[in-house]
């Protein structure tokens, strides 16, 4: 293959990264491939002005597609082959024309706690102010721990971190294990505890990590997993993302996604979910916070890895 494949993505420092690791992949499968790179900017990337579950009303876009609706356009417009996302900024449903065709390997699905001095989230002061942007990290902040403040903060990963450091407005912060790991501000192995990060930036360098387990702080719906959207009729694209597929993380994210859509998620609901694959076997975990507030309905569930599909339905019925 000598011709071309251009992929799509948003221009992001954490974007760049995962393009970065989709070209590695495609640059192994496919030595003669030339892969090209179209750097697209998206709604979300645009309005850092308003709250992020603002941005998609103020802006008409259909909900949660903030950061992938131009990367469908630029598709439509054969101006890229493939679109490089973040899976859990994917909506659950896809218009026909679209389909993820494949996700690489999972990176780590925690969250992470972040401070300038080192404090645990069990340790955290009464009153301790906690920046998210995410419903599902404050709903689940809140309830573990209901003397917290938890405020809205936005921005891309570097920029998140840069408040935390220079400004008196947070205490904490939290943001994915795994975009952190892909900026090079974490290794990528480590236990659950506190450890500073590293990286160019000195700031940044001041902050310390908490890794929080995924029992301990459910994470979202496709956290740490780069998937791939293509036209559905192009079986070349899909061929060709086939051939870097990580069949595991395909197994798994399809069953938390699945559970997503079977709630109707797409709105509002806050929901942490996470999956393990263990001698053939697909466990499933599910936390569900009423929109309104108020405790979780929590699902706890195995199944046969082969049908991930009925694994989320299983899951689904089971809350309680
Ligand atoms: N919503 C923004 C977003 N989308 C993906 C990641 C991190 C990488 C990942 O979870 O795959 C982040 C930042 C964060 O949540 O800290």
């Amino acid at each position: 293959m000598s011709e071309t494949f251009t992929i799509g993505t948003r221009g992001s420092d954490l974007a760049l990264a995962q393009a970065v690791s989709t070209e590695a992949a495609l640059a192994a499968a496919f030595p003669d491939l030339q892969v090209v790179r179209n750097v697209i900017r998206t709604t979300g990337d645009r309005r850092t002005d308003v709250a992020l579950s603002e941005v998609a009303k103020v802006e008409g876009v259909l909900d949660k597609g903030v950061f992938t609706k131009e990367l469908e356009i630029a598709l439509d417009a054969r101006e890229i082959d493939l679109a490089v996302h973040s899976l859990k900024d994917v909506p659950t449903v896809l218009e026909d024309r679209f389909a993820i065709a494949a996700v690489l390997e999972r990176a780590p699905i925690r969250d992470v706690l972040l401070t300038r001095d080192g404090t645990a989230l069990e340790n955290l002061p009464a009153g301790a102010v906690v920046g998210t942007s995410s419903v599902r990290r404050a709903r689940q902040l809140q309830w573990l721990r209901p003397d917290l403040k938890i405020i809205d903060l936005r921005g891309n990963v570097p920029t998140r971190l840069r408040k935390l450091a220079e400004e008196g407005t947070y205490d904490a912060i939290m943001l994915a294990e795994a975009g952190l790991v892909r900026l090079g501000y974490l290794p990528l192995v480590s236990a659950g505890k506190v450890e500073p990060l590293a990286g160019e930036d000195a700031v940044i360098a001041t902050l310390h990590a908490e890794r929080l387990p995924e029992d301990v702080f459910y994470p979202a719906a496709g956290q740490g997993a780069i998937g791939f959207e293509i036209r559905a009729d192009d079986a070349r694209a899909c061929d060709i993302a086939e051939m870097i597929g990580h069949r595991d993380t395909w197994l798994r994210v399809v069953a938390e996604r699945e559970f997503l859509r079977l709630l109707d998620a797409g709105c509002h609901t806050p929901v942490g979910v996470y999956t393990a694959i263990e001698h053939g076997q697909l466990h499933l975990k599910a936390r569900v916070f009423p929109e309104q507030g108020g405790d979780p309905k929590t699902g706890d569930l195995s199944a046969c890895t082969s049908d991930p599909l009925h694994a989320a339905f299983l899951l689904f019925e089971s809350l309680s």
